[in-house]
């Protein structure tokens, strides 16, 4: 069984493999949202979500996802409201995403995995001088989690789809000068909200997760597109950038909590 499990880690990219886990971790993500156990609290504020497009700056393939970058100089992209105490700086956003339709998210809910999850990554600018110090942080960072699922073909999604060929490999970056992410988050206001972590190393435990009860549609082929990304450098041998979610973890001493009845 040890061999076995060598073997079977062995075959995960080198990020997903254990040890996974951080010592004494109290508040690790993605969790399974079990709908019927979170608790409405009618003190949650609407978010309020303004982001000024022209801070888009790039796309960017690091090897385990592809990230929009956002200037951060300043607080024209901003979240502000929900659970959170101030506002919060947008600083990229990404995707996670599986090899097939049946799993792909991170978050679960009631056990359910979407094909895909997109994560809008924010700073508190306001308590903290840098995103760097911010990771650290417990209230450091606030993530809004978007459920992606099969059906009709996303307008606003198409023309990210449309750049990533130029990012098929590791380490390559494409301009991409404006972009407006709030046309990828659904309009109902209805969200689950609960303290975690990132989901990639240094698994900091700095997230005040966000997570849209609504998914957002798109279609087979903008799915594939995100399957034909490379987890390599050009030049190496080709490994598909696919499953690249972390495994879920236990909700331990925690209550998830929803905006809506
Ligand atoms: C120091 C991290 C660089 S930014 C980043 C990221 F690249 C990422 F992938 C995730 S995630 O954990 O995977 N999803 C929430 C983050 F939270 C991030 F903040
Ligand atoms: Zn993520």
């Amino acid at each position: 069984a040890c061999s076995q499990k060598k073997a079977r880690n062995a075959a995960l990219h080198p990020l997903w493999q254990s040890p996974l886990t951080i010592p004494g971790g109290t508040r690790q993500s993605p969790i399974n949202i079990q709908w019927r156990d979170s608790v409405y609290d009618p003190f949650l504020k609407p978010l309020k979500i303004s982001y000024d497009p022209t801070t888009c700056l790039h796309i960017w393939n690091n090897g385990y996802s592809f990230l929009v970058e956002f200037d951060d100089s300043t607080d024209r992209s901003i979240i502000i409201g929900g659970p959170l105490e101030n506002q919060y700086r947008l600083k990229q956003f990404h995707f996670h995403w599986g090899a097939i339709n049946d799993w792909g998210s991170e978050h679960t809910v009631d056990s359910k995995f979407y094909p895909a999850e997109l994560h809008l990554v924010h700073w508190n600018a306001v308590e903290y001088p840098s995103f760097e110090d911010a990771v650290m942080e417990g209230n450091g960072l606030a993530v809004i989690g978007v459920f992606l699922k099969l059906g009709a073909r996303h307008e606003g999604l198409q023309t990210l789809v449309d750049a990533l060929p130029a990012v098929r490999h590791k380490d390559t970056v494409i301009e991409f000068d404006v972009f407006d992410p709030s046309c990828l988050i659904p309009s109902c206001p209805d969200y689950w909200t609960y303290a975690g972590s990132l989901t990639t190393p240094p698994l900091t435990e700095s997230v005040t997760w966000i997570i849209k009860k609504k998914p957002i549609e798109v279609d087979e082929d903008q799915l594939e597109a995100f399957r034909m990304l490379l987890f390599t450098s050009d030049g190496e041998e080709e490994k598909r950038m696919v499953d690249n979610f972390r495994p879920l973890q236990p909700l331990m001493n925690r209550t998830v909590r929803s905006s809506f009845r």
